[in-house]
C-alpha cells in the first residue's frame, strides 16, 4: 500500500477543537483522488501530516509501510525527499533560478537528477523554449507546469498537490490538470489533488470530502 492512513488526528497547539478527528483511508500506487472540502476544514493540515511537514496527534500515516508519526524531524524529511512529491498554488519557483534549474532542483537535491527525465517533462509540457527564462518572465500556467516538471522530475511514488490549478484561468486549469494527471498516471504514481472545483474533481475517479473532522 503506498499511502495508509488510519484514525488521524490532528488539534493545532492552542486550538479549542480538533482540525481532524479521526481520519482514515487508503491509497495504492498508481491511483489518484480528489480531496475536497470547505475552506479551513483541515484539507492542507491534511497534506501536511501525509507530507510529513506536521504531525498527528494520534492515528497512523504509513508510506510504503513505513508510519511517519514516530519519526524525528530528519527521518520524516529523509523519507519525504525520496517519495513524496509537492505542487502549491503558489508554484514556489525558485525565483533566482532559471526555468531549467528550477525542475533539476528537486531531483537534485534527492539524488535522482536525470536530465533525459528533466528533457522529457519539458517537451510535454510545452516549456522546450522557455528554460532559459526565469520564473518571473513565465505567465502563470507556465510557472505552474514548471512546479509539475520540478516534482515529477524527481520521480516521487506520490504527488500532492494543494489546490494546483486555484491561480489560473478555467482553460488553463483545464489544460494544467490534464498534463499532471497524464504524466503521473504514466509515472505509476498516486496523486492527491486537493481542489475546490467541483468540476475538477469530478475528472479524478476517487473523490473523498472533510467535513467536520472526518471524512463525509
Ligand atoms: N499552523 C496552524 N496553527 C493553528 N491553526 C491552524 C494552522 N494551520 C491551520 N490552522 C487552522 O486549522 C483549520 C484547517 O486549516 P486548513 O488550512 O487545513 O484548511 P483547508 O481545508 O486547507 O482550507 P482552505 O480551503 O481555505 O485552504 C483552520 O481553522 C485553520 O485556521
Amino acid at each position: 500500500m503506498l499511502l495508509a492512513l488510519s484514525d488521524v488526528t490532528k488539534t493545532y497547539p492552542g486550538a479549542t477543537a480538533p482540525v481532524l478527528r479521526g481520519v482514515s483511508f487508503d491509497l495504492d500506487r498508481g491511483r489518484m483522488l480528489a480531496l475536497m472540502g470547505e475552506s479551513g476544514s483541515g484539507k492542507s493540515t491534511l497534506l501536511h501530516l501525509i507530507g510529513g511537514l506536521d504531525t498527528a496527534d494520534r492515528g497512523r500515516v504509513a508510506i510504503n509501510g513505513t508510519d511517519l508519526t514516530p519519526l524525528d524531524d530528519a527521518g520524516r524529511a529523509g523519507l519525504r525527499r525520496g517519495t513524496v512529491g509537492v505542487i502549491f498554488q503558489q508554484f514556489n519557483l525558485v525565483p533566482s533560478l532559471s526555468a531549467g534549474a528550477n525542475i533539476a532542483f528537486q531531483a537534485r537535491l534527492s539524488g535522482r537528477h536525470d536530465p533525459a527525465v528533466d528533457r522529457a517533462l519539458a517537451d510535454r509540457l510545452g516549456l522546450a523554449d522557455h528554460l532559459h527564462k526565469y520564473p518571473e518572465q513565465l505567465s502563470g500556467g507556465q510557472q505552474q507546469r514548471v512546479a509539475i516538471a520540478r516534482t515529477l522530475a524527481a520521480r516521487p511514488d506520490l504527488v500532492l498537490a494543494d489546490e494546483p490549478t486555484g491561480n489560473l484561468d478555467e482553460a488553463s486549469a483545464e489544460t494544467v490538470l490534464t498534463l499532471l494527471m497524464d504524466l503521473v498516471a504514466e509515472t505509476g504514481a498516486g496523486l492527491i489533488l486537493v481542489t475546490h472545483s467541483e468540476r475538477l474533481a469530478a475528472r479524478l475517479p476517487r473523490r473523498l470530502r472533510l467535513q467536520a473532522g472526518l471524512l463525509a
